[in-house]
């Protein structure tokens, strides 16, 4: 039983090693506020003067002290000789952070405790968490293992950081929040114990009042006629493991080198001959509390053996899987490297393949990864792109206007021409372009980033070979990048090079007549209501009523009587251009006219044969265009009408025309912003084929270019990275480079290593000791 201790002793030189605190084994720790006595009830313990002494905070660092019985055999195994040796072993003392040294002068112990404290925690008053392990052997003591801690201190002195109090109270905290901690309150007689700083903490962590024991130091300065009566009985403050009342030497005492023998003497006259603690001497003082710390902290050991046994046990799988993740170095000689290379390459490839087809095992619940991010970007992103695409951006009144008048060259503009309508759409078709280049580089940008997640731990181990696995797959991709946009490219260049109204979706010259006809005839409408409206208004006001002779005298023509010359004019087209499977006759062709002013034929009859459908897509027109020729029949109004159309109206009116002011004014916004009935159908034509063009190639598009980036980029690149991958790495002569092994990593497993060496070795104490 009184093995346990040093077993406990043993596990911490163990874990000592390696700076490891995963086990929470078995201590003392020695808490109170500062001045409250810690030190030398320590000092008591151990006989021997050896705790730094002066004036303000002594400890700084955690004092880390085991205490080792050598009257019993308990020594450390790397002095103990022999048995029979150990009771010859002087006292002596051995620090952690100089392994090789022994101490026999406990001056010499302090001294060390004082430079050691300072080297870390430096000169001032500061403190640090980092402990001091010190090991005293000496058959004066009984095996215990204890730690000192810095007092709490209330208010900072000399350089202490203005937040002491709270650096100390958190390292404290750190220490006894440890379930397998026993608490050693120290808490001074002659200060009232509801001030107590040690039992205040105590509770926060042991509410229970378990694991904390009562220390009452200073028993003999209390004042006369008051004693601790009540404390030390347990009926002040109950504690499961009591109080114990102790009487250090004072001040004076330590100046005179007071002998540690003598002080005992002295404490234990104290006891005998105070009249109220006379009764209960035999349980007071130092010696007592020494034997009953050993007892506590056996029985405590004892208790927690099991768990610390089954924690262990824990720990060894835990850091032996660790371990296998840092690799196996064995496995990078010479035989087996190239099996290696070509593993590692093909776990690679098929994380990439895996990332593209969503099957990989790693998979996000969190976020869109891999290939149903290329999913999205062509469906989400690249959809929105293209319809955020206005058919008509940049087209201008002016543009359209000045490109009529463009194709119909030195001739006056007779019909809307066909030559507009394809100088106009190419351009707005190109608009499509920018958004398609996007998506291919979004497409490619994607499988980059795939590429920089695949290959998992295995690779960590190898940078080199994670480095130059992804920079293989980013040259293939950049390889296709350029060709996947070229075709792209040349996608729209082909929407480009033909205009196909012939396209069953494209809605046509009629079709776009038909609409336009049906958005002026309720406009129409509805400025007729308004003048009705205003009619009544005026008349009500005793006004002339707005005739319709009147409006068109103020200029306002009626939307269909501009049709109605557009259309006559298609009639006298269709006279003179006479299509084959037309009938042959003299007149305009009603059929159109009637279709257009609202025949019962309706839209979808014979307006049709509009001249727009002829030049735009008419069903019939489509198939065979008739050859353009002169018409010998005229007749006069139509003619007039036309004449109207072609010929500048001052020419007409018989004005001399200024030509090089028309010349200026060729391109001026102000000429088309004055633009006649006639010219704002035009333009309004020009626009809704345009639209109805331009969203046929949207759709096309639309489906094309995802099908190119899948074909030309992903699919390439997902079916040839195997084969790069090996045609570029898998040779002799680069297998050192690439499985040279991540520095960092290496100490991590040399760390890992130890640590699990660390826990088989500490199972192996508590099972041979149990
Ligand atoms: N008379 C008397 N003086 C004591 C007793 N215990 C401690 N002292 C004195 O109180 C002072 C502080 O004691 P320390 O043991 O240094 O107190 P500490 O809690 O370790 O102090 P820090 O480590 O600085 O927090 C010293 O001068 C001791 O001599 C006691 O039981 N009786």
């Amino acid at each position: 039983m009184n093995d346990l201790i040093p077993l406990v002793n043993k596990l911490q030189d163990v874990f000592n090693t390696i700076g490891s605190d995963q086990i929470d084994l078995p201590q003392i720790v020695v808490v109170g506020s500062q001045s409250s006595g810690k030190s030398s009830v320590l000092e008591t313990i151990v006989q021997k003067d050896f705790l730094p002494r002066s004036a303000g905070i002594c400890t700084r660092r955690p004092l880390v002290l085991q205490l080792v019985n050598t009257h019993i055999g308990n020594m450390s195994p790397s002095s103990a000789s022999s048995d029979s040796s150990l009771n010859e072993t002087p006292d002596r003392a051995e620090f952690l952070h100089l392994p090789n040294k022994q101490f026999f002068d406990f001056v010499e112990v302090r001294k060390e405790i004082e430079a050691e404290t300072a080297r870390v925690a430096g000169q001032n008053k500061a403190i640090s968490r980092t402990p001091i392990h010190l090991k005293i052997f000496s058959k004066n003591v009984l095996n215990l293992t204890l730690v000192d801690l810095p007092g709490v201190t209330k208010i900072p002195v000399g350089d202490q950081p203005t937040d002491i109090e709270k650096q100390t109270r958190n390292l404290i905290l750190d220490y006894i929040l440890k379930p397998n901690s026993v608490i050693l309150a120290v808490s001074p007689a002659n200060v009232d114990l509801a001030n107590s700083d040690s039992l205040k903490l105590a509770r926060q962590v042991d509410p229970e009042a378990k694991r904390t024991i009562g220390v009452l130091t200073k028993l003999d300065l209390m004042d006369a006629g008051t004693n601790s009566l009540d404390i030390l009985s347990g009926r002040a403050y109950p504690l499961k493991l009591g109080f114990i009342g102790v009487v250090n030497r004072s001040q004076a005492d330590i100046q005179n080198n007071k002998p540690m023998a003598e002080a005992f003497k002295s404490e234990t006259e104290f006891f005998q001959g105070h009249p109220a603690y006379r009764a209960i001497a035999h349980r007071c003082g130092t010696n007592f509390l020494a034997k009953t710390l050993n007892t506590i902290l056996m029985n405590h050991i004892r208790d927690k053996l099991p768990d610390i046994k089954a924690k262990l046990n824990s720990l060894i799988g835990q850091t032996h899987q660790e371990l296998q993740s840092y690799g196996d170095p064995t496995f990078t000689g010479k035989a087996h490297r190239g099996s290696l290379i070509l593993q590692l390459l093909t776990k690679f490839a098929s994380d990439f393949v895996a990332a593209i087809d969503g099957t990989s095992s790693e998979i996000s619940t969190k976020e869109l990864c891999g290939g149903a991010r290329i999913y999205y970007i062509f469906n989400n992103v690249f959809g929105a792109a293209l319809e955020s695409v206005n058919p008509c951006e940049n087209l201008t009144v002016q543009d359209i206007r000045t490109a009529i008048r463009n194709s119909t060259g030195p001739r006056p503009s007779l019909f809307v021409p066909e030559i507009a309508f394809d100088l106009l759409v190419k351009p707005q078709i190109k608009l499509l372009e920018s958004p398609s280049l996007r998506c291919v580089e979004l497409a490619y940008e994607e499988l980059v980033k795939i590429c920089h997640s695949c290959g998992g731990k295995d690779l960590a181990r190898f940078p080199r070979f994670h480095a130059k696995l992804i920079e293989v797959v980013s040259d293939l991709l950049r390889e296709r990048l350029g060709p996947t946009s070229d075709y792209v490219e040349s996608l729209i260049s082909i929407q480009r090079s033909y205009i196909n109204t012939n396209h069953p979706d494209f809605i046509g010259g009629g079709g776009a007549m038909s609409a336009l006809e049906r958005t002026s005839q309720k406009k129409k409408k509805e400025m007729e209501r308004t003048r009705r409206l205003s009619t009544v208004n005026m008349v009500l006001a005793g006004n002339g009523a707005d005739s319709p002779s009147n409006r068109e005298e103020n200029g306002e023509k009626p939307l269909t009587n501009a049709m109605s010359t557009l259309t006559v004019q298609s009639a006298e087209r269709g006279e003179r251009e006479k299509p084959s499977h037309m009938t042959h006759h003299g007149g305009p062709n009603n059929a159109s006219i009637s279709s257009l002013n609202g025949s019962p034929h309706g839209p979808n009859s014979g307006s049709k044969d509009t001249f727009l459908n002829y030049f735009f897509g008419g069903p019939q027109q489509r198939m065979d265009r008739p050859i353009l020729q002169e018409s010998p029949h005229r007749p006069g109004n139509v003619h007039n009408v036309a004449k109207e159309m072609v010929m500048p109206k001052t020419v007409l009116d018989g004005e001399p025309l200024d030509f090089d002011r028309k010349l200026d004014h060729m391109t001026d916004t102000e000429e088309f912003s004055n633009l006649n009935e006639r010219e704002d159908m035009e333009t309004q034509l020009i626009r809704s084929l345009i639209t109805s063009y331009f969203n046929i190639t949207r759709k096309s598009i639309q489906d094309l270019v995802p099908k190119a980036v899948m074909h030309l980029l992903v699919n390439y690149s997902r079916e040839s990275v195997q084969n790069r991958l090996v045609a570029t790495l898998y040779k002799e002569e680069l297998f050192n480079d690439l499985l040279q092994e991540d520095d960092n990593l290496c100490a991590e497993r040399a760390k890992c290593k130890a640590m699990l060496d660390v826990f088989k070795n500490a199972f192996t104490i508590i099972n041979e000791a149990m």
